[in-house]
C-alpha cells in the first residue's frame, strides 16, 4: 500500500490521573527524551512512514512544541508528516477528532497509545500487513498470571487464562469501517478501538503484540527505565 494510504492516529490527549504527575505523563522524560518522542520515532522509523495525525489537548501544544525545540525534534525537516489535532474528553473522542482529519476515502488507520513508547517497528509492520488482509489488526497479548473474576459480594472464581488476551496498541483498521463503526454513539463499554469496531458488527483480528509494549499508567512503570 503506498504511503498515502498509510495513516497513524497517535493519541496523547489525556490527563495522566493515575499517573499523578504534575506534568502530563507523556511529556515526562525516558532515557533522557519525552515519552511521546520516542513513541513517534518508532513510527517514523517504519517504511513506508505513515502521515501521524498527532492528537493533544490545546492546552498542552505549546508545552509540545518547547519540548521539540528542547529535544531538537523536527522530523517534518526530513520529509514527515505529522498533523496536530485537538484532543476530546475521551479517548473515544480524541480518536474521533483524529480521524476527522483524515480525508482519503480508501486505505488504513493505525491508532496508537501515546503512552506506549516501546512499541517495535516489526509489530507496527505486523498490524498493517494484517490489516490490509483481513480488515483488522489487534495487538495483544497472552496473560501470564492466574485471574481470578470477584462478585459483587467479595467471593471468587478462577478464569480460564488460557483463553484470555490483554489488549494493546496499535490497532489497525481498514479505514472506511473505521469511519463507520465511529458514527455511534460513544458507549461506556468502549475502552479502545476494538470495542467500537465490534460494536459496529465488524470482525476483530489479533495479532501478536510484546510484553515490553507497556502502557505507561502508573509510577511503578517508570522506575527502572
Ligand atoms: N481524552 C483522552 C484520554 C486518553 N487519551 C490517550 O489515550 C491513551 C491511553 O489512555 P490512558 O493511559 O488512560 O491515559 P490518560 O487518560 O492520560 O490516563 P488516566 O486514565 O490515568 O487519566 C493515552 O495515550 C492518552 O493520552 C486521549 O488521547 N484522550
Ligand atoms: C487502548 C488500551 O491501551 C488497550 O489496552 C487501553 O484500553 C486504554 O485504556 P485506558 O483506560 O485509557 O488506560
Amino acid at each position: 500500500m503506498s504511503t498515502d494510504q498509510l495513516f497513524a492516529i497517535i493519541v496523547a490527549g489525556g490527563s495522566g490521573s493515575r499517573m499523578q504527575s504534575d506534568v502530563p505523563k507523556q511529556f515526562l522524560l525516558l532515557n533522557g527524551k519525552p515519552i511521546l518522542q520516542h513513541t513517534l520515532e518508532r513510527f517514523l522509523s517504519v517504511s513506508p512512514t505513515p502521515h501521524i495525525i498527532l492528537v493533544l489537548p490545546a492546552r498542552d501544544q505549546q508545552t509540545w512544541a518547547t519540548l521539540c525545540q528542547q529535544h531538537n525534534f523536527y522530523p517534518e525537516r526530513s520529509g514527515a508528516s505529522i498533523q496536530l489535532i485537538n484532543g476530546g474528553v475521551t479517548r473515544f473522542q480524541s480518536v474521533r477528532n483524529g480521524l476527522h482529519a483524515i480525508h482519503s476515502p480508501t486505505g488504513l488507520v493505525a491508532v496508537h497509545d501515546g503512552v506506549r513508547p516501546f512499541v517495535s517497528p516489526g509489530i507496527i509492520q505486523e498490524s498493517y500487513a494484517t490489516a490490509a488482509r483481513t480488515g483488522s489488526a489487534v495487538t495483544c497479548v497472552p496473560v501470564k498470571d492466574s485471574v481470578r473474576q470477584v462478585s459483587a459480594d467479595g467471593s471468587s472464581s478462577a478464569l480460564d487464562r488460557r483463553s484470555l488476551r490483554l489488549v494493546q496498541t496499535p490497532q489497525t483498521f481498514e479505514l472506511s469501517r473505521f469511519r463507520q463503526a465511529f458514527q455511534v454513539e460513544e458507549q461506556l463499554s468502549f475502552t479502545d478501538c476494538a470495542s467500537v469496531l465490534e460494536f459496529a458488527g465488524f470482525p476483530v483480528t489479533l495479532i501478536d503484540g510484546s510484553y515490553e509494549n507497556i502502557k505507561i499508567t502508573t509510577p511503578e512503570d517508570l522506575r527502572g527505565w
